[in-house]
């Protein structure tokens, strides 16, 4: 369970400081599918970074099974985000000098897991593992990178845009790979996107409008990546 209680943060400094998170109170459940949706510019990517311990607020609490990570030092932060939390961007940022097997395999050092070849065949890779980042396609490099995220076994995965750069038949692909691996394994996915469609395959609904919660609602029927619009 994340729990954020009365969460604030500004930027800026002087006259040019403003209000980039307004007091935010948001509930999410272990192994829920959260989509965060808002225009450009209302704190979607801050609000992703404050919860998942990449970036500090000013006041408030994010609690993650109980433990608050505000009020955390950098180094136990640093330490909580390498064994709680997993990260994909809309960039997919692999070593490059790394084949996919080095690239997966350092994800999964950070958690002792020798059994990260099977996260490489869940995400359909098996015949690119000795591939560099370099030689592989846009969905195939988010691939990797899920991969690399699933294989230190999250127990939250944080998306901020993970289909920005894709088509739509790579987009829609990498989204079936993530929620089939979410409903396995039962992490939680906290997701940023700007395509309003992928709502539709959340369990929770977050709009964020000016830095507040604008509205949070739960999905009973929820779509699979082929089935929502695009
Ligand atoms: N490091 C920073 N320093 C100062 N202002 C920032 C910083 N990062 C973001 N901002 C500003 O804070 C506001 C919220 O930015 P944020 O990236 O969270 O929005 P967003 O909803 O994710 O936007 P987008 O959908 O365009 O990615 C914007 O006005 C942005 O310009």
């Amino acid at each position: 369970m994340i729990e954020v209680k009365n969460l604030t943060k500004y930027y800026g400094k002087g006259e040019s400081r403003f209000k980039v998170l307004d007091n935010i109170n948001l509930k999410i459940a272990q192994g829920d599918f959260a989509v965060i949706l808002g225009a450009s510019g209302s704190g979607k990517s801050t609000l992703l970074n404050v919860l998942s311990g990449l970036e500090k607020a000013d006041s408030g609490e994010v609690c993650l099974d109980g433990k608050d990570i505000c009020s955390m030092s950098e180094s136990e932060r640093t330490k909580f985000r390498r064994d709680n939390v997993g990260f994909i961007f809309q960039q997919y940022y692999l070593l490059p000098n790394m084949n996919v097997d080095k690239n997966v395999r350092m994800g999964a050092d950070l958690a002792s897991n020798s059994d990260y070849r099977k996260i490489i065949s869940a995400v359909g890779l098996d015949d690119k593992v000795k591939k560099y980042p370099g030689e592989l396609s846009g969905g195939e490099q988010q691939r990797v990178a899920i991969a690399r995220a699933l294989a230190k076994k999250p127990t939250v995965l944080f998306l901020d845009e993970p289909t920005g750069a894709l088509d739509e038949k790579t987009g829609r692909q990498v989204l079936d790979v993530i929620t089939k691996l979410q409903s396995e394994q039962g992490f939680t996915m906290i997701m940023v996107t700007h395509n309003i469609n992928i709502a539709e395959m959340a369990n929770t609904v977050i709009k964020v409008s000016d830095g507040k919660i604008a509205e949070v609602y739960k999905n009973d029927v929820r779509k699979s990546a082929f089935e929502i619009g695009w």
